[in-house]
């Protein structure tokens, strides 16, 4: 008799299939940011799960962080960080440690994904002309070398993806004039999502999702039509950095992304729960013709 263990196994993998068949050479961009950056076996745990995305056929594209790490180095050089509605204020200094933060930040993350077997590309936004940019004002306010994304360019992406390659992407681009800006990470994964016809955009952040009481994490949403999403914004249930946030989920669905998805990047492997199963975890954002699971099945 086969031990009931390794028949639970062979389950979970059977469970996987018709997962595996509807993003079969399908673009899934993964934003990864946060605190799951800072511990060691989360992050590990994030790639291995993008890793195992890309080795059964998905084509998966990381777009990555690492606003605590700038954080950190801000501060090493003796400096205050400071933020405008969730926007770093970017002089020219924090320019340049933005940019070798990220940098290096990105070429560890490439060095993990081929530890594993898989060939990865790291390049900024400035690679391939891949996101060129304007000036970001905050409320009409300067806030230095912030970027706001004018075009996206996937031609580097898509050759990459073409060739097996596994991309990782970190929000530096450039302006007309060749100037360096620092662009929010969540606005670069959307602007790129868009731009590649992603099938599913998901972000890892810090919490568990969308709450429809901002102080109450009893208060988790499954599942949200881009106008529910809308109505939260306007009356002011979500804030902080979650108004951008939900706001490039809902243009991301506009623009035409499938699926988006909030996660809590803190849960180990909450990115192969939320593609496997169907235990719906975080905050999925749907098109208004998008059928909600939880509501109608449970
Ligand atoms: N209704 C809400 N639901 C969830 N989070 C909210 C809500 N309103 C405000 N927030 C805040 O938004 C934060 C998530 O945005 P952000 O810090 O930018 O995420 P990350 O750094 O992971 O990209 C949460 O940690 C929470 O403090
Ligand atoms: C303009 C701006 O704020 N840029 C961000 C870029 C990094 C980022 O977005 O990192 P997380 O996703 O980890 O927050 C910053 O300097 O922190």
């Amino acid at each position: 008799m086969v031990n009931q263990k390794y028949l639970d196994k062979a389950e979970t993998l059977i469970e996987a299939l018709p997962y595996i068949q509807r993003f079969n050479r399908k673009i899934v961009v993964v934003k990864y940011g946060g605190s799951a950056m800072l511990d060691e076996e989360l992050k590990a745990n994030v790639i291995k799960d993008v890793v195992l995305l890309k080795l059964i056929g998905f084509k998966p594209i990381i777009v990555h962080g690492g606003g605590k790490e700038i954080s950190r180095w801000v501060n090493k050089v003796g400096m205050e960080p400071r933020f405008i509605n969730g926007l770093r204020v970017t002089d020219k200094d924090t320019m340049e440690i933005a940019e070798m933060v990220l940098a290096k930040v990105n070429k560890e993350l490439v060095t993990l994904v081929e530890s594993l077997g898989v060939q990865a590309v790291g390049i900024s936004g400035k690679d391939g002309g891949l996101l060129q940019c304007h000036k970001k004002l905050s409320n009409g306010e300067d806030i230095g070398y912030v970027g706001d994304i004018e075009k996206v360019n996937p031609k580097v992406l898509q050759d990459l993806l073409e060739r097996d390659f596994l991309p990782i992407v970190f929000p530096i681009g450039y302006d007309t004039n060749f100037d360096s800006y620092n662009i929010n990470a969540d606005d670069a994964a959307c602007a790129i999502a868009e731009a590649v016809h992603a099938e599913k955009l998901v972000f890892l952040s810090d919490i568990e999702g969308v709450y429809k009481d901002k102080d109450d994490p009893n208060t988790l949403i499954s599942e949200l039509h881009v106008h529910e999403a809308e109505k939260l914004i306007s009356e002011g249930y979500v804030g902080g950095g979650m108004i951008p946030k939900l706001q490039n989920c809902i243009d991301a669905i506009e623009e035409g992304v499938n699926r988006v998805h909030i996660l809590d990047g803190r849960i180990p492997h909450s990115l192969l729960l939320e593609i496997f199963t169907n235990k719906g975890i975080g905050t999925a954002i749907l098109r208004e013709d998008g059928e909600k699971y939880y509501d109608e099945h449970e």
